[in-house]
């Protein structure tokens, strides 16, 4: 099917859908190289009043763990680590590490191969275009899922693999998909998936210890995860208070390791507000995401978060979403679990079939889990 893209021409007088209907119309393309400098923007990309980046946000205070001083098993270290991300999971689910022991060049060669990849004209970037129903590749915005809410960005995804079996899985993705000239820029992400792995490992054990079930416990679980890494690319825009980069969500993953470039964008829900998270390049966002909420038995929070875009700078933002393995099944320990004070929350899954029911239903919304919780009981009813 012929990609057409969104120009000054087209008038863009699609009515204002539902956004998780599958689009009807020929996919568009998103090419902000074109689009930025329109006076108005697509009418895909305005979002509703009641959805637009309100213009003052405050600024979100989440806590500062310092990862090194609880990996070295520095006890006062560990005892704050230990109740500073505890209180946070239990009420939004987001906190900041430093002293990760993350190469500070591998994070700014992260950042500024990112730019190499996006400033390629469209055609060469859709070399690696995401396939309707997958999850990684090159995709601008959406368009061809939705047909409005469209967020003002272009990302590139892919899976990273702990598995001994795919060892340098990323590598060999973006150089056969982008070409030889790209092996550089693969091993690149080959690498900072890697620190990412071995970071979230490091997170899993901290977490462990804070639902008081032992560091070995999640950080088994993940040892061979299979990871999804995701660029996000977001083009200045023209009219920032009327769209999105990235609409309101819940990570359906099990954590996320966020680094954001010092642009600023990324806004959390908390208390009915949006609350900005000031950017630091020093630190990763951590934050829980679906698949944690229902193995910490819902104890610990995966909550809404956006992105907003502005008018001059591109901003930038590099995710990694850590999952298990596809065979593992998603249920508490045990010590999460008390009939009378704890019962289950969620049922047992696994990965895959939460993220077909994402990629199926899409629901950015708090509650997630628990419409996936009703698709499982239907599917095993029927
Ligand atoms: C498995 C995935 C689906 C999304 C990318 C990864 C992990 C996070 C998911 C996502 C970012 C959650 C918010 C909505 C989404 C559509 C997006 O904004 O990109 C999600 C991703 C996706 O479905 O492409
Ligand atoms: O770009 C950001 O700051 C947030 C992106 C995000 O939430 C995501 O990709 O899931
Ligand atoms: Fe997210």
């Amino acid at each position: 099917m012929a990609m057409e893209c969104i120009t000054s021409t087209q008038s863009m007088t699609q009515p204002h859908q539902n956004n998780n209907k599958e689009s009807e119309t020929t996919p568009l393309v998103f090419d902000a190289s074109i689009l930025r400098h329109q006076h108005q923007i697509p009418s895909q990309f305005i979002w509703p009043d009641e959805e637009k980046p309100s213009l003052q946000v405050s600024k979100l205070v989440i806590p500062l763990i310092d990862l090194g001083g609880f990996l070295s098993g520095d006890p006062a270290a560990t005892m704050e680590a230990v109740r500073l991300v505890g209180e946070a999971c239990k009420k939004h689910g987001f906190f900041l590490v430093v002293n990760h022991g993350i190469n500070a060049d591998l994070i700014s060669n992260a950042h500024s191969y990112m730019d190499d990849f996006f400033e390629l004209p469209l055609s060469q970037k859709q070399r690696a275009q995401r396939k309707t129903g997958e999850h990684c590749g090159y995709a601008s915005s959406f368009t061809g899922r939705f047909s409005s809410k469209l967020p003002w960005k272009e990302t590139l995804s892919f899976q990273f693999s702990a598995e001994k079996i795919s060892p340098k899985i990323v590598k060999e993705y973006l150089s056969n998909t982008m070409g030889k000239e790209f092996e550089q820029f693969g091993s690149i992400y080959q690498d900072y998936c890697e620190a990412m792995s071995k970071l979230s490992l490091g997170i899993m054990e901290l977490l462990g210890m804070s639902l008081g079930v032992g560091k070995e416990c999640f950080r088994e679980f993940f040892e061979e995860n299979r990871s999804i890494m995701r660029l996000n690319y977001y083009p200045p825009c023209q009219k920032p208070d009327q769209t999105l980069g990235t609409g309101p969500h819940c990570d359906p993953t099990s954590l996320t390791i966020l680094h954001q470039d010092q642009v600023g964008g990324l806004q959390v829900f908390v208390d009915n507000e949006w609350h900005s998270i000031t950017p630091n390049f020093n630190a990763f966002v951590v934050n829980i995401g679906d698949t944690f909420m229902a193995l910490s038995n819902g104890k610990y929070k995966s909550c809404l978060h956006r992105a907003v875009v502005n008018k001059k700078t591109t901003r930038k933002s590099l995710a990694f979403f850590l999952c298990p393995r596809n065979d593992k099944v998603v249920s508490p320990p045990r010590g999460l679990v008390d009939d009378d004070f704890s019962p289950r929350v969620y049922p047992d899954f696994t990965w895959p079939m939460l993220l077909e029911f994402t990629q199926k239903y899409y629901r950015a919304d708090m509650n997630t889990l628990n419409a996936f919780t009703n698709w499982i009981q239907q599917k095993e009813s029927s």
